[in-house]
């Protein structure tokens, strides 16, 4: 089986491993509706007994629900349809035995089988389902007096080709549909790790990127930007008294006012605690010093249900891209700079840099 077993269950993935289970279902469904056709084509030619057909049709469509029965029922749905997988090989082995290698519905089988489990646990998987495949096909060769007829016949060959396109269809496009799915989950992993989790704006990994990339971009198209750096005016007070919600409250509507001055072109970080940035691109430091004052009344007027007599302010530093910002770290000093004379000037207030 696979390198996973019993005890390494883990209840809090029980929803992926039913969908895998599903998954499985509809594969083996196919794939065995399908060989069902190749391998009676043979048991057709050799006129085999009522018995032999009864263990095709039980393989061919009852296995496959009693399999995702047992798999979606086990504890561990996973394991357990690893051992379904297992058992497939097994039967598969049977059938190469019974058709006596005849050689294109031997092929097939042997290779969708291998498919399957390369595509569902790797190469090691497949070695050790493969070994099982032998040893099964071998016990029932023994069991059926070593019969060897290698010959196909139009008639299997034709039995054979609905195996032989639809499935390898159905593989690849269920191999393309997870391939689509990491690439949205890696998407999302992205978005994730840049996202600060309270105010859903960008967080201090992105602001990073987001200013050096500024940086670069006003020095090579001569362009300005303005930074514009916020802080939350006594916040520790704020927690101390209303209480942490009310403090994450407070920083959800600042990052609100940020977001809804904030331009397509404009980038709005929480790059620490209490403290937030705002990227202006194509302004100016007067400009900037507009819109900061706009953001500080805003914040300031902003009211709260749960406590209505809370007041809040922001302290604001404003730098621009000037001459004496050469590189990222040199404008956030400068705005940090300005943003501790707003602090000194009394808080509630707004200091723009020099240029
Ligand atoms: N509610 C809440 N508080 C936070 C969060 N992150 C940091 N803080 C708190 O934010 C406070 C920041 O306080 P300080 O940096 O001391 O500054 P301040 O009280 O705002 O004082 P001044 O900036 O000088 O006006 C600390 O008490 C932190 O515990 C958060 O996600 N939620």
């Amino acid at each position: 089986m696979t390198a996973k077993n019993d005890s390494a269950y883990d209840p809090s993935r029980a929803g992926e491993h039913l969908r895998f289970v599903r998954r499985i279902y509809q594969m083996r469904t196919l794939g065995l509706g399908f060989g069902f056709f190749a391998v009676g084509g043979v048991l057709y030619e050799h006129g085999a007994s009522w018995w032999a057909w009864a263990a095709l049709f039980g393989n061919g469509f009852v296995w496959p629900v009693a399999a995702y029965f047992i798999a979606s029922r086990s504890r561990d749905p996973e394991f357990s349809e690893y051992r379904n997988l297992m058992i497939d090989s097994v039967l598969g082995g049977v059938w190469i035995a019974v058709m006596q290698f005849n050689v294109v519905p031997s092929a097939l089988l042997a290779v969708m089988l291998s498919a399957d489990k390369i595509g569902v646990g790797g190469w090691r998987f497949l070695l050790r389902t493969a070994g099982a495949q032998a040893l099964a096909c071998l016990a029932a060769w023994a069991a059926f007096g070593f019969g060897f007829a290698p010959h196909s016949s139009m008639l299997v060959i034709l039995a054979c080709l609905p195996f032989m396109f639809v499935y390898p269809m159905a593989i690849s496009s269920a191999a393309y549909g997870l391939a689509r799915k990491v690439v949205r989950q890696n998407r999302q992993l992205a978005l994730l790790s840049r996202t600060d989790p309270l105010t859903g704006l960008q967080n201090r990994l992105h602001w990073d990127d987001a200013a050096s990339a500024t940086m670069t971009h006003c020095a090579r198209s001569n362009k300005r930007a303005a930074l514009v750096l916020i802080d939350v005016d006594r916040f520790k007070d704020i927690n101390d008294y209303h209480g942490h919600q009310i403090g994450d409250a407070v920083l959800r509507r600042v990052a609100d006012v940020l977001q809804r001055a904030a331009r397509m072109t404009d980038t709005a970080s929480r790059i620490g605690g209490d403290e937030f940035a705002l990227i202006l691109m194509d302004t100016d430091a007067d400009s900037a010093q507009a819109i900061a004052e706009r953001l500080r009344r805003a914040i300031e007027d902003a009211r709260f249900d749960d406590t209505p007599e809370l007041r809040c302010t922001v302290s604001i530093g404003v730098a621009g891209t000037g001459a004496r910002a050469y590189t990222a770290a040199m404008w956030m000093r400068h705005a940090d700079a300005a943003l501790y004379r707003a602090k000194q000037l009394g808080r509630n207030a707004v200091a723009v840099a020099e240029e």
